[in-house]
C-alpha cells in the first residue's frame, strides 16, 4: 500500500470516529493484495463508540489508559458513603461478604473496630448504601464506554489510607490490577475511583505509569519492604524506572476510571487525616472466566482462597473464580457469561 494513501484514510478513519475496531480490519482482494479501501488502522483499542467521550477523551484513554472525569460524583453523595462507612467501621452494621482490613502497622491484638483502625474495606456489594455508588448513572455512563451495555460489577472497596506510622506501610505498590480478576478480556474491564476529599502527594494520591496498560500483565510479589506490607499488597518489579510517573491530583468527587493493565500505586500519607476514596471494578457481562492455575496470578488464588473459605466456607477445591462467581452483581443490562 502507498504510504501517502494509508495517510489519507488514516485521516479519514480519526474524522469518522468510526466503530470499536477492535483490530486490524484488513480485507484481502482476490489478488492477494490489501485493498485500501477495507484497511482500517486499530484506532480505537480500548473505547467504545457511544457518543459519551469526546474525541479528545478517547484518545487520551486509548493513550494513556485513564481518564479523570471533575466532580462527577455530588457531595451529598459522598457524605452518605462516609457515614456508613463509619457505621461498618464501628460494627453497627455487618453487610455480608465485606473484607475489613487494618493496616499491618497495627497489631491484630490493638485492633479495635472504629474508622482509625480500618485501612480499607472491600467488597460491600451486600451494602445497598455503598453499593449506591456502583449504580450511580453518572459514573455507568463513563463506564459502558469500556465495558459494553451489559454491566457487572467485580470488586468494591472503600480506602481509608491511614497516616503512616513512619514505616510507609501505607503506600501502595506499583501493581496492575488484573492480577486480582481471572477474567478476560481485560479491554471491557475498567475501575472507577473517586476521590472522597481533596488528595494530593501529601495523602497520598494515586500515582500512574501513562501508557503502561499497552504492555502485558508483569510478574507481581510482595515488596521487601522493612516495615511490612499488607496481605495482597503486590507490587511490580520490573518496571520501566524512566517512565515518567504522574500523581493524579484529585478534588472531592472527581473520578478516574482506568484500565486494569495500567500500572498504579499509591504513596504514603504523610497527613494526619484519614485518606478516603471509594472504588468499583467493572466488566463487560460478556466477559470470561479464566483459570489461573500455572499463571502468574496463582499467588492472588493461593492468597485469596483461604479468605473466601473463612467468610463464606467455601470447599478445599474451590476456585478464584468461583469465588468471583459469588462476588460479582449486574448493575446494568443483562448477566452473560460472568
Ligand atoms: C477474586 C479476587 C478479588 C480480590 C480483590 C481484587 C482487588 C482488585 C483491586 C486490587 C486491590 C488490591 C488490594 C488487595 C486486595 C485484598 C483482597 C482481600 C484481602 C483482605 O481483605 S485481608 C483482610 C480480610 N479480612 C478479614 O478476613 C476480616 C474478616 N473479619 C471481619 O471483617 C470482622 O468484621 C472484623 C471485625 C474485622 C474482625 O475480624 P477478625 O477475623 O477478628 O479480624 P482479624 O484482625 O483477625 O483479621 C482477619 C484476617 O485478615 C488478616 N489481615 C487483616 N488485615 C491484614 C493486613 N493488613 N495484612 C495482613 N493480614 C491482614 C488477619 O491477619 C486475619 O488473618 P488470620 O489468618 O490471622 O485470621
Ligand atoms: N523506592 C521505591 N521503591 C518501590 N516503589 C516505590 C518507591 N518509591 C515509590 N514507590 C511506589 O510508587 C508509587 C508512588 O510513589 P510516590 O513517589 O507517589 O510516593 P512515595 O514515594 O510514597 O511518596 P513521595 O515520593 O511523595 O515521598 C507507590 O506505589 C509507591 O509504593
Ligand atoms: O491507594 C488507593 O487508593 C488505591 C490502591 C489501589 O490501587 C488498589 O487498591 O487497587
Ligand atoms: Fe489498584
Ligand atoms: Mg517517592
Amino acid at each position: 500500500m502507498n504510504q501517502s494513501h494509508a495517510g489519507t484514510r488514516l485521516r479519514v478513519v480519526l474524522g469518522h470516529l468510526g466503530q470499536r475496531s477492535a483490530g486490524v480490519g484488513v480485507a484481502h482482494s482476490t489478488s492477494g493484495a490489501v485493498s485500501p479501501n477495507s484497511f482500517h488502522p486499530p484506532q480505537f483499542q480500548y473505547t467504545r463508540d457511544n457518543n459519551v467521550l469526546s474525541l479528545e477523551q478517547r484518545k487520551f484513554y486509548e493513550e494513556n489508559g485513564f481518564l479523570v472525569i471533575r466532580n462527577l460524583v455530588s457531595d451529598a453523595d459522598i457524605e452518605r458513603f462516609r457515614n456508613e462507612f463509619e457505621r461498618i467501621c464501628k460494627g453497627e452494621v455487618k453487610p455480608q461478604g465485606v473484607k475489613i482490613m487494618r493496616d499491618v502497622s497495627i497489631p491484630k491484638s490493638e485492633f479495635i473496630p472504629s474508622e482509625k483502625m480500618v485501612s480499607k474495606i472491600q467488597d460491600f456489594q451486600e451494602d445497598e448504601e455503598l453499593f449506591r455508588y456502583c449504580t450511580l448513572p453518572e459514573i455507568l455512563k463513563y463506564v459502558e464506554c469500556f465495558t459494553g451495555p451489559d454491566i457487572m460489577a467485580l470488586h468494591t472497596m472503600l480506602i481509608n489510607k491511614p497516616p503512616d506510622t513512619g514505616k510507609k506501610t501505607s503506600r501502595h505498590p506499583l501493581h496492575q490490577d488484573l492480577q486480582y480478576f481471572p477474567i478476560r478480556p481485560s479491554n471491557n474491564i475498567v475501575a472507577a475511583w473517586t476521590a472522597m476529599e481533596h488528595i494530593d502527594r501529601n495523602n497520598g494520591c494515586l500515582c500512574v505509569l501513562p501508557g503502561s496498560h499497552k504492555g502485558d500483565l508483569k510478574p507481581h510479589a510482595y515488596p521487601t519492604w522493612e516495615g511490612g506490607v499488607n496481605i495482597m499488597f503486590y507490587g511490580i518489579q520490573d518496571y520501566d524506572k524512566n517512565c515518567p510517573r504522574v500523581h493524579l491530583v484529585m478534588e472531592k468527587g472527581d473520578t478516574v476510571f482506568f484500565h486494569p493493565l495500567l500500572i498504579h500505586g499509591s504513596g504514603w500519607n504523610r497527613t494526619q487525616g484519614y485518606r478516603k476514596a471509594i472504588s468499583c471494578h467493572f466488566a463487560g457481562a460478556d466477559c470470561h472466566y479464566i483459570d489461573v492455575k500455572g499463571t502468574s496470578q496463582e499467588i492472588t488464588e493461593r492468597d485469596y482462597l483461604p479468605i473466601g473459605k473463612k467468610l463464606y466456607g467455601f470447599p478445599d477445591d474451590t476456585r478464584l473464580q468461583d469465588v468471583l462467581r459469588f462476588q460479582v452483581r449486574l448493575v446494568k443490562g443483562k448477566r452473560i457469561n460472568l
